[in-house]
């Protein structure tokens, strides 16, 4: 479903962070993204999710060369991509139910054709009591599984997270991945980016391993 060919990265006229990279996501698979810090993780997620575009190579995105697709098109290919950013990007004025809800808004949709779907989304991930109070009174935990919810809402095709138990205890740690394994269960692919080997000695998944800029893969 996501293809990458040759593709490079480099930052303005800096040196390629991102080197030669060749590898496919398929569908319904489960990985993890992982190497050290500054390694290029998050570069390689938004290149995933089409926010940077590479300094070469290719990268076909549900079989559209993502160089071809134009700003029109942009929108509902990555509406099939869900994402979980490091910093969560929760809006503080809306409670949690409504910015898990918001993808939906912007879709048009209805709150009595959606509501229901919120309301259980939020009840998986554990947030059930917590729907309506503000991003900034929830601990760092309930911020991540709200960021959670709201990159399922739309039910994409493949979910991108970067270090979703970044800010976590283990035990909490467990609880996302076993959802994220759950999530995959029901047929969606999965990227984690992590450097917590910890977490990725519970699941016996394939480890994209960046270092140097270029990849290997560990089936
Ligand atoms: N907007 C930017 N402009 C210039 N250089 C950047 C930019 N974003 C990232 N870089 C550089 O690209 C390299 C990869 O960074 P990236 O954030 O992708 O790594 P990472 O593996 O996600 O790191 P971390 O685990 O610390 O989040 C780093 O050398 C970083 O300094």
């Amino acid at each position: 479903m996501i293809k990458f060919e040759n593709v490079g990265l480099r930052y303005g006229m800096g040196p390629e962070v991102l080197r030669d990279l060749t590898f496919e996501i398929a569908p319904s698979s489960f990985q993890f993204l992982t190497g050290p810090s500054g390694a290029g993780k998050t570069s390689l997620i938004r290149l995933l999710f089409m926010s940077l575009k590479p300094t070469r190579g290719l990268i076909s995105v549900f079989g559209r060369d993502t160089a071809r697709v134009g700003r029109s098109d942009l929108p509902s290919l990555r509406r099939r991509i869900g994402v979980v950013f490091q910093d969560f990007r929760l809006l503080d004025h809306l409670t949690t139910y409504e910015n898990v809800a918001l993808p939906l808004r912007v879709l048009g949709k209805s709150e009595a054709g959606y509501r229901a779907d919120v309301v259980d989304l939020l009840q998986w991930v554990g947030l059930g009591e917590r729907m309506h109070v503000l991003p900034p009174v929830l601990s760092g935990g309930e911020k991540q599984r709200a960021a959670i919810a709201r990159a399922l809402i739309t039910k994409p095709e493949i979910l991108l997270a970067d270090e979703p138990t970044g800010n976590v205890d283990p035990p909490l740690a467990r609880r996302l991945l076993r959802l994220f394994i759950e999530l995959n269960r029901l047929g969606t692919s999965v990227l984690i980016a992590t450097h917590d080997l910890a977490l990725m000695d519970q699941v016996d998944a394939r480890r994209i391993v960046l270092a140097d800029g270029r990849i290997e893969i560990y089936e």
